[in-house]
C-alpha cells in the first residue's frame, strides 16, 4: 500500500499477453487499435475463458496528465476564448485515460441514452438501435462493475444515498468510495437544497437530476485505482489467444483494393510503427479490426486510412477510400469554471500536507473528490427558462448556417437533429449543469459549474499525411451564445451553493466579489476561467449517415465491412455524465456484437498470405503504452 509499486518483472508482462514485435503473429482474428479503456474491454471479454485470477495489483492513484503518459494534445486557439488554447489530456499507456481520469463513475439518464436509441433509429424500427437505449445499456454499464457500499465509518461522516440494486457485482471494475470522507462535504446536499437543487436520492439507476456522493473507480480491497487495466488485464494469468503490442502507434487500416459483394470495403491489415521514423508494420485482420483509439485516436486512424471528409484528406495528400464527411465531425465537449472560496475547515488538501501518519495512511490517500449535482434549466433560471429556450430554438437556422464547421449537407443535418434535441427535449428536464465540489486544496474549497449539453459543436481532423503530426481540435468553444448563458448562470447558482455553506466558506477568491454583472462574469470565463472537464465525444458519431453518421447501430464505419469504432468516440451528443460509465458500456456491448457476428475477410485479403494455421481465435490490441515494457509504476 506505498505510493508506487514495484515495476513488472518479465513474467508478469508475459501474463498478461504482453509481446515484443518478433512474437507477432502475421495476422490475428480481431486486431485492436487502442489499448484504452474499451479497447482493453474488448480483448478482454473476446478471450475470456475462466482461469483464476491473481491478487489485483496496484498503488493509488497519482496523476499522469502531463506526463510522458499523457498525449498532451492542445486545442487550436479558440476565437471565443479570446483566442486561448486548452488543454487536452489523454491517457498514452495501457488503459487509456482510465489510467488518468477523475475516477467519478455516473451514468447518463434514461431520456439521454433512449434519445440516442431514437437518433440512430429514427422510425425505431431497428433492434439493433435496441442496445444504445436505456434499457440494454444499463445493463451493459452494470456488466462492467463490481459495487461496493460505503463503510459505516464513511457514512457516520457524511449521509451517503445509494442504491445497490443501479449497480453491477462481479463484474470486473470495482466501484466504490474512498475509505474516510471529509466533514465539510457532509454540508453538500444539504446546501445545495437550500439553492434550489434537491437530494438524488438513488444516484446512477436512470435519473441524473439532484446533489449526491457519486461512488469512484476504487478497489476497496487495497484503496486503490481500478482501471480498465487492472480490471480487465492484470487480474488473468496468461491468456494463449491474446497478445498485447505496446509502444506501437496504429498509423492506417490499410483496406481492400476492391469492394466485396456487399459493395464495402474491408480491413486487410493494420498498419503500425514504433515512431515516426521507425519502418512501417503490419499485421494482417481475418476478421474485423476494432478501432479504441478514443474520441480523437480513432477518427485520426481513420482518417490516415482514407476513410473522411474529402476536404480534409485531399489537402493532407491522403488519397480518399471512402467519403465519410462526419469523421472528426459533431465534436463536443464539456466546459467547466470553478468558483474558489476560502475555508476555515480542515480540507484533505489540509490533511495531505500535514504530512500526519494519517495523510500517509492508504485509507486517507483513496480520497478523492465525489461530491457532486446534476441541475436543470428550472435551478439555472429560477424558472422554466421559456425566453431562453425560445431564443434558442429561434437561432437554428442561423447556427446551422454559420456555426458548423463543414460545408456537408450531411454533417449540418446532424448538427440540427442533435440541436433540435438538445433545445427541445433535452432542455426542461434533462440536466444542463454539472456541479462538482473539490476539497483537495488545502485552505480552499472550490465548486466546479460544468455545461452538460453543449450547443457549440467543433471538429477534430488531419492537416498532413504524416500519423505522427498531431490531431488538430477545434472544439469551437462558445461559438453558440446559449454556452456562455448556461455557463453564465452556472456560476451563479453555484455562488448561491457556496452561500448556502455558511460559514464554512469563507471569502471567495476566484472569481472575487467584485465580479458580479453579466458583463463581468462573461469576461472572467472567456478570458481566463473556462476550460474542460475532459469528455470530448461525438467524433465517430453513431448516427443514420445521412446526419452525418460515422458508424452505423452495429458500431460499424459506413462503407466498410469490418472495421467498427467502439469508444468513446461513437456518442452522437453529450451526456449529463462523465462518460467512462457510458464508454464500458459501449465496450461490453461491442464484445458481445463481435463474438454473434463477425465478418470473415475474404482469403486472398491476408496481407502476408501465410496465415498460422490456428484453431485458437487471436486478438491483439494495439496499444500506445510507451513505457509499459520499462520501469513503469503500475499507476
Ligand atoms: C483528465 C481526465 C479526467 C477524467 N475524469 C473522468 C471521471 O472522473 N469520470 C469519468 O467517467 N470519465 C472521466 N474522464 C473521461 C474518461 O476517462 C474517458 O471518456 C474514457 O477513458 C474514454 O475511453 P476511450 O476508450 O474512448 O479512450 P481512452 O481511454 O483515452 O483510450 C484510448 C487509447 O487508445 C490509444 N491510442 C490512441 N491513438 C492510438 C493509435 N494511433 N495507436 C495506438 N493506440 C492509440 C491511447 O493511447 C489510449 O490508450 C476523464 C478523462 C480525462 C482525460
Amino acid at each position: 500500500k506505498g505510493s508506487c509499486a514495484a515495476a513488472p518483472d518479465f513474467h508478469e508482462l508475459v501474463a498478461r499477453g504482453i509481446i515484443s514485435d518478433s512474437e507477432l503473429q502475421s495476422s490475428y482474428d480481431y486486431v485492436i487499435a487502442g489499448g484504452g479503456l474499451a479497447g482493453l474491454v474488448i480483448a478482454s471479454r473476446l478471450t475470456e475463458d475462466p482461469q483464476p485470477l491473481h491478487p489485483p495489483a496496484g498503488t493509488y492513484y497519482t496523476s499522469i496528465v502531463g506526463t510522458d503518459y499523457d498525449w498532451k494534445h492542445v486545442t487550436e486557439p479558440q476565437p471565443d476564448l479570446n483566442n486561448r488554447v486548452v488543454g487536452w489530456p489523454r491517457g498514452k499507456i495501457l488503459g487509456g485515460s482510465s489510467a488518468m481520469n477523475a475516477m467519478y463513475l455516473v451514468r447518463p439518464a434514461r431520456e439521454e441514452m433512449d434519445a440516442w436509441q431514437e437518433i440512430i433509429a429514427p422510425n425505431g424500427d431497428s433492434a439493433a438501435a435496441a442496445r444504445w437505449g436505456w434499457d440494454n445499456m444499463f445493463e451493459n454499464m452494470k456488466k462492467s462493475e463490481n459495487f461496493t457500499a460505503p463503510t459505516q465509518e464513511v457514512l457516520s461522516v457524511v449521509d451517503i444515498k445509494f442504491d445497490a440494486s443501479t449497480h453491477g457485482s462481479g463484474g470486473p471494475m470495482q466501484i466504490s468510495y474512498p475509505a474516510i470522507q471529509i466533514n465539510i462535504q457532509a454540508n453538500w446536499t444539504s446546501s445545495l437544497a437550500a439553492a434550489g437543487v434537491a437530494e438524488l436520492p438513488n444516484p446512477n439507476g436512470g435519473v441524473t437530476l439532484g446533489g449526491f456522493i457519486t461512488p469512484s473507480s476504487i478497489n476497496p480491497t487495497n484503496w486503490t485505482r481500478s482501471y480498465s487495466r487492472s480490471a480487465y488485464i492484470d487480474p488473468h494469468i496468461a491468456r494463449s489467444n491474446l497478445h498485447i503490442l505496446p509502444e506501437a502507434t496504429v498509423v492506417r487500416v490499410v483496406l481492400s483494393d476492391d469492394t466485396d459483394r456487399s459493395g464495402n470495403y474491408y480491413a486487410q491489415a493494420v498498419e503500425f510503427a514504433r515512431d515516426a521514423e521507425s519502418p512501417r508494420q503490419t499485421v494482417g485482420v481475418r476478421r474485423e479490426a476494432v478501432l479504441a483509439g478514443g474520441a480523437l485516436g480513432s477518427p485520426k486512424i481513420l482518417m490516415h486510412s482514407g476513410v473522411g471528409p474529402r476536404d480534409v484528406l485531399e489537402p493532407s495528400s491522403v488519397s480518399v477510400k471512402v467519403e465519410l464527411p462526419g469523421v472528426g465531425q459533431h465534436l463536443q465537449d464539456h466546459m467547466t469554471a470553478g468558483v474558489v472560496w476560502e475555508t476555515p475547515f480542515e480540507t484533505a488538501g489540509n490533511i495531505h500536507d500535514s504530512n500526519s501518519d494519517f495523510a500517509r495512511s492508504a485509507e486517507f490517500m483513496s480520497f478523492i473528490n465525489d461530491a457532486i449535482a446534476f441541475a436543470n434549466i428550472s435551478a439555472l433560471f429560477n424558472g422554466p427558462g421559456t425566453e431562453f429556450q425560445q431564443e434558442i430554438i429561434a437561432a437554428t437556422d442561423d447556427s446551422v448556417q454559420n456555426l458548423v464547421p463543414s460545408t456537408s449537407s450531411e454533417v449540418r443535418a446532424g448538427y440540427r437533429a442533435i440541436y433540435e434535441l438538445t433545445a427541445n427535449r433535452f432542455f426542461p428536464d434533462v440536466a444542463q449543469l454539472e456541479m462538482l465540489m473539490s476539497v483537495i486544496s488545502p485552505g480552499v474549497v472550490s465548486i466546479q459549474s460544468a455545461i452538460q449539453h453543449p450547443y457549440s459543436q467543433g471538429r477534430a481532423y488531419i492537416n498532413s499525411s504524416n500519423p505522427f503530426d498531431p490531431i488538430v481540435i477545434d472544439p469551437q468553444y462558445y461559438s453558440h451564445f446559449a454556452d456562455l448563458v448556461l455557463m453564465r448562470q452556472g456560476v451563479k447558482l453555484v455562488r448561491q451553493v457556496g452561500i448556502a455553506f455558511g460559514e464554512t466558506f469563507g471569502t471567495e477568491t476566484s472569481p472575487g466579489p467584485e465580479v458580479q454583472t453579466d458583463e463581468q462574469l462573461d469576461e472572467w470565463l472567456v478570458n481566463s476561467a473556462a476550460s474542460t472537464q475532459f469528455h470530448p465525444t461525438g467524433s465517430c458519431a453513431m448516427l443514420p449517415q445521412n446526419l452525418g453518421g460515422v458508424v452505423d447501430a452495429n458500431l460499424r464505419v459506413y462503407g466498410l465491412a469490418n472495421v467498427r469504432v467502439a469508444d468513446s468516440a461513437v456518442f452522437p451528443f453529450e451526456f449529463a455524465a462523465h462518460l467512462a460509465s457510458a464508454t464500458f458500456g459501449v465496450a461490453e456491448q461491442a464484445s458481445e456484437l463481435l463474438r454473434q457476428d463477425f465478418y470473415t475477410v475474404p482469403s486472398s485479403g491476408a496481407s502476408s498470405g501465410k496465415i498460422p494455421a490456428l484453431s485458437l481465435s487471436f486478438s491483439i490490441a494495439i496499444a500506445f503504452g510507451i513505457a509499459v515494457l520499462t520501469a513503469l509504476p503500475l499507476i
